[in-house]
């Protein structure tokens, strides 16, 4: 079977990779299966220059493919904080519950009209002595005024997707990956690239 790294940590982007994938008999692996994998700072201020400088450096590294995923959540009455921030937004050793926590107080005072926010996802793909491809998906919602559901992953129990009336945690994996930014941001890969550029059949 092919198989694609995908230069994450996170075991909730990895699943959803997984599945995405799956439809194209590919198969997913992560850092999480490559020991002694490097940890690359996230110095960037961007998605796309995270998601950039993972692939890049565990490309290079390894002397593989690889796609880098940065991802994160705008809230626009919090000027797009968390943003690239996202992961470690409550500090750097705390929870998803801690970081949703920390967003329910900040938006303690807004008013419903004014909790719009979005999901974004920067996907890179680098290859070795190629020029890295960069793309970025969307995801438009609203925040809750508490959490709701338990699928998914990260924010999405408070992130509302107004077109279908429930909560990214409240969605079946497959409608969460047909809608989520993630997904757009992979269709985008998809169409631009040559599939035979993408197989990478593990040394
Ligand atoms: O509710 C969510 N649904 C999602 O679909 C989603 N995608 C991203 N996020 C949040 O944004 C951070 C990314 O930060 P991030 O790109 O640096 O990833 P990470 O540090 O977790 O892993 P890595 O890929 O860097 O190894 C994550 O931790 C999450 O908090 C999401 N939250
Ligand atoms: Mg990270």
């Amino acid at each position: 079977m092919m198989k694609i790294l995908i230069a994450t940590k996170n075991k909730g982007k990895v699943k959803e990779f997984q599945a995405m994938f799956e439809s194209l008999g590919v198969e997913i692996l992560s850092l999480a299966d490559i020991e002694g994998s490097p940890d690359v700072e996230e110095t960037g201020t961007t998605f796309e220059e995270n998601a950039v400088l993972k692939a890049e450096t565990i490309s290079k590294e390894m002397n593989i493919p690889v796609i880098a995923d940065d991802s994160g959540l705008e809230i626009d009455a919090l000027n797009g904080k968390p943003g690239v921030y996202s992961a470690r937004y409550a500090g750097i050793h705390k929870s998803d519950e801690d970081n949703m926590e920390k967003v329910l107080n900040e938006l303690k005072e807004v008013k419903d009209s004014e909790r719009s926010a979005r999901f974004i996802c920067a996907l890179a793909f680098a290859r070795p002595n190629e020029k890295t491809i960069v793309v970025k998906g969307e995801c438009e919602g609203k925040i809750l005024r508490e959490k709701r559901g338990h699928q998914g992953f990260g924010y999405d129990p408070i992130f509302f997707v107004p077109h279908l009336g429930l909560s990214m945690a409240e969605l079946s994996k497959a409608e969460k990956n047909s809608i989520s930014h993630r997904a757009v941001a992979l269709q985008r890969l998809n169409n631009l690239i040559d599939e035979e550029d993408m197989l990478w059949q593990k040394p």
